[in-house]
């Protein structure tokens, strides 16, 4: 039951060149005052609320049919769920986000994973300054070239809606995430006008937040319900009670309560994010000038001051009734999507995507782990497991 503790300054052996705050009300106070909040009217804020939400769940019900056709047939063999959920969340950002251009995006996610290895493979390296002025290494050339080939994919879709408006096929832009920024791209006010640049940001932080995020949560929740079969089971007969043999739907994922309390506990051992960075002036406290603050979020959720002895357990019950009551109102004991105004844009997505692909996957199969499995989590942008998840499938219905 015990688990991998990180200590609030060894990045995975590695140590934070600036300051770590592990101390709860310093945390809230940098947290809360470090950034303008997101603007909504920023067109990826309007992408992934209200309205657009909704239609997302048709996308995630499609790719997570076609993640468990492949996984018929497989029952009692290996299966590696960290690799399949990858191709899950990358499916389901391309399908939601880029909608009827779902191949460029595609491609634009195959050039962000490989540029995410690149980063997590140098992320503690520092430069000097002169010398790289002149000499250039294999992975920093890697990354230029797949920086230039990912504009390129992007201004393609950005051309294609164009295109469509200046030739009459269609009438608007359109109103998914392309569409927005290319209406917001465009904008003659100035001020809402977003620039070239921008818009290619905005691509890459979507897909990067939006992808990496829900694949390491669903591979953690699978590996500690094949562990807790207890709770596997609660998870299941909630599903079964909610939506029957029927997809999810958004009224029922309103009611997966114990679904929730997994998913919380989920994020507090394993949340996917690593820590939160900020530049800050802290008070009367006067820092050198542009240093790095860390904010080791996991150190948070592993502290027995605020989380009890048996912090390092599984125990979804904690959340039983509530963050705030788990916490003690303390807001800072729980930051899994940040806290203050920039925390994440994406937090209802990610739980919704999180709640129907689980939901899917429990109203089919019951779930062990491999017994060669290696427990090894290492910070890699994410918190992910080094070695995969291997668990093993069993039908529970005979023709699945
Ligand atoms: C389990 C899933 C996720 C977790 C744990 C998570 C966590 C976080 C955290 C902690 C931050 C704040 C970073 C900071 O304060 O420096 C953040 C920011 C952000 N997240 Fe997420 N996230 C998740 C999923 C997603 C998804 C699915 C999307 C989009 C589809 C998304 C989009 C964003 C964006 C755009 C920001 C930056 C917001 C800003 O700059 O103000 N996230 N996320």
């Amino acid at each position: 039951n015990h688990i991998f503790t990180p200590g609030s300054t060894d990045m995975g052996g590695i140590i934070f060149a600036g300051m770590v705050i592990s101390e709860p009300e310093i945390v809230k106070e940098v947290l809360r005052n470090s950034g303008k909040a997101f603007p909504k009217a920023n067109p990826s804020f309007y992408a992934f609320h209200g309205e657009s939400l909704q239609n997302m769940t048709p996308a995630v019900i499609a790719s997570v049919e076609t993640m468990l056709e492949k996984w018929k047939g497989q029952e009692g063999n290996e299966n590696e769920v960290f690799g399949e959920f990858r191709l899950l969340t990358s499916e389901v950002i391309s399908r939601t986000a880029f909608g009827s251009s779902y191949l460029e995006g595609e491609k634009i996610f195959d050039m962000l994973n490989k540029l995410s290895i690149i980063v997590g493979r140098n992320i503690f390296s520092t430069g000097i300054p002169f010398i790289n002025k002149f000499w250039k290494s294999a992975d920093f050339l890697e990354s230029e070239k797949l920086a230039k080939e990912m504009q390129e994919c992007v201004m393609k879709v950005v051309k294609k809606r164009e295109g469509k408006v200046l030739s009459g096929e269609a009438e608007s832009f359109g109103n998914d995430f392309p569409g927005l920024h290319v209406k917001a791209y465009r904008d003659s006010n100035e001020e809402k006008k977003l620039s070239w640049e921008e818009l290619v940001d905005e691509c890459k932080t979507f897909y990067f937040t939006g992808e990496e995020t829900v694949n390491s949560l669903l591979a953690w929740i699978v590996l500690l319900l094949a562990i807790h079969g207890d709770w596997l089971e609660r998870a299941r007969r909630e599903v079964i009670r909610i939506f029957g043999n029927q997809n999810p739907h958004p009224e029922g994922m309103a009611k997966l309560k114990t679904m929730t309390m997994i998913i919380n506990e989920t994020l507090r051992l394993y949340g996917p994010p690593n820590g939160l960075v900020r530049e800050v002036q802290l008070g009367k406290l006067v820092l050198p000038a542009n240093i790095d603050l860390l904010v080791p979020n996991i150190a948070l959720h592993h502290d027995p001051n605020l989380w009890g002895d048996d912090v390092h357990l599984f125990k979804p019950e904690r959340f039983a009734e509530g963050i705030a009551k788990a916490t003690k109102c303390n807001a800072a004991a729980y930051i899994p999507f940040g806290l203050g105004p920039r925390s994440c844009v994406g937090m209802t997505f990610a739980t919704t995507e999180t709640k129907i692909a689980l939901s899917m996957i429990l109203q089919r199969y019951t779930i062990t782990l491999f017994p060669a499995y290696v427990h090894s989590p290492i910070p890699v942008i994410t918190l992910q497991p080094q070695h995969g998840i291997q668990i093993i499938l069993a039908s529970l219905h005979n023709n699945a």
